[in-house]
């Protein structure tokens, strides 16, 4: 959405912290993927700073000395915005601006930002707008006027800008009214999960950092038509596609939103509802740029926002992407080389998840005797129950489980129960 047409290019400063000096380094790499962030966002980096201090100042985050310094060097450089690679607090961001005499904004403002111009569709539009009124509301008050109206910079653009000058009630009247609306969008999708369950497919989520390639991958194993950039969360209005595996089963295959580091709270849990169909899944295909130097840094953020939104125990498939690009190191973990561009290794990607599906997915039936509560409640503890009948000799339970826990429950129940049938049925077949 061009909200504002931009007729000058904002100047910005970009201000990291590193808490000693071995720390610099990786400080700086950090500041080169919010370069990426401000250049996306669409503004021009001019200059940047590290201060090496043990922790941030309460007030000013970095240290006095150094805002004056700061204000000094944003003269020379023409800056228009500062942007610092830590969330602010509002108090921090209020006392900068004073001295500074510039916007000063943090890192999870150009993220919104970006999801701000890239939203398309309504619900993402309304996640993003709830995401920035929340992060907004508390830096709402005592800001400099002629600085909040300063518009079309970073921090000041997307859905809730017109907002941002009335008073906190209504903004609070906006936030309810975005909430119900985001939850009538999500029963509809629920449904439509739920039918989509019905017919047993399973659902598999393509995820990993931004710009690693994920909906190049829909794309090329569906001949879906999702927007692919290079840029930074190019997508936010995932799509689902539905694809034929070498062995015939059809699976659902989701693409997501780009994780990042520090991925901003708000738009977690803005994108909930967007999340829970990765919590949701059977597999996850994490997909890595092998040919990036920060490609296990990035696996572990990846990670770390899985366990946030309560995705740590879906099985997950490691696919190392981009090797036409080289690998940029030697101990990324196993996984499945591909190259999206050229088409090596796709096909084997497609027969290993269809074999890892085959794995997760059997389905089994145990006969358990009457008197045996303990071994259904084991059952129940290790495996999906899809059915329980009662039989002569005892009651028939068909459960799905995964190799890990058939195979406990097989050892456990062996000696006691008698006249096992053994399905092994392949549910997606
Ligand atoms: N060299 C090379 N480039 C690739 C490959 N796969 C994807 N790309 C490029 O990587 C960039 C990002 O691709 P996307 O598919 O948009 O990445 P994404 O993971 O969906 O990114 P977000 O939606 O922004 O999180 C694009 O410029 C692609 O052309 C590959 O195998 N090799
Ligand atoms: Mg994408």
């Amino acid at each position: 959405m061009t909200l504002i047409e931009r007729s000058f290019q904002e100047r910005i400063l970009l201000v990291g912290v590193a808490t000693s000096g071995r720390e610099r380094q990786m400080v700086n790499d950090q500041l080169d993927e919010l370069a990426s962030l401000v250049d996306t966002a669409g503004a021009l980096v001019v200059h940047r700073e590290i201060q090496v201090r043990e922790r941030p100042d309460p007030a000013t985050y970095i240290g006095k000395g150094k805002v004056d310094e700061l204000a000094v060097l944003s003269e020379s450089f023409d800056v228009d915005t500062v942007v610092f690679d830590d969330e602010l607090t509002p108090g921090q961001q209020r006392n900068l601006e004073k001295v500074l005499g510039r916007t000063a904004i943090d890192r999870t403002a150009v993220i919104l930002d970006v999801f701000a111009q890239n939203a398309r569709s309504q619900e993402g539009k309304a996640q993003v707008e709830l995401a920035l009124l929340r992060y907004r509301l508390p830096r709402l008050v005592g800001r400099r006027t002629n600085l909040s109206q300063q518009v079309g910079r970073i921090g000041t653009r997307g859905p809730g800008e017109t907002k941002l000058e009335e008073d906190r009630r209504r903004i609070q009247e906006r936030i309810g009214q975005l909430r119900r609306e985001l939850a009538a969008l999500e029963r509809q999708r629920r449904l439509q999960r739920k039918s989509r369950l019905h017919g047993r497919n399973s659902q598999v989520a393509l995820v990993g950092y931004t710009n690693v390639g994920k909906s190049s991958l829909l794309n090329a194993l569906t001949g879906a038509d999702v927007v692919v950039e290079d840029r930074l969360f190019a997508t936010l209005d995932p799509r689902t596609r539905r694809l034929k595996l070498p062995g015939g089963e059809t699976i659902l295959l989701a693409d997501t939103v780009g994780f990042i580091r520090k991925l901003p709270h708000q738009l977690i849990e803005a994108f909930r509802s967007t999340l829970d169909a990765v919590a949701e899944a059977d597999l996850l295909i994490h997909v890595v740029d092998a040919s990036s130097v920060h490609a296990l840094d990035q696996m572990r953020e990846v990670r770390a926002t899985l366990a946030e939104i309560g995705a740590s125990e879906v099985p997950e498939l490691v696919v190392l992407n981009k090797i036409d690009l080289g690998y940029a190191s030697d101990d990324l973990p196993d996984g499945i080389a591909i190259s999206v561009t050229s088409g090596e290794g796709v096909n084997n990607l497609l027969a290993v998840v269809g074999d890892r599906l085959r794995a997760l997915n059997r389905v089994e039936v145990f006969r358990v005797p009457f008197d045996r509560g303990d071994i259904l409640a084991e059952i129940h503890r290790e495996a999906e129950v899809l059915s329980e009948e009662n039989q002569d000799d005892g009651i028939e339970v068909r459960v799905r489980a995964d190799d890990a826990a058939r195979a406990l429950l097989r050892r456990h129940i062996e000696s006691v129960v008698s006249d096992r049938a053994v399905e092994d049925t392949d549910e997606l077949s």
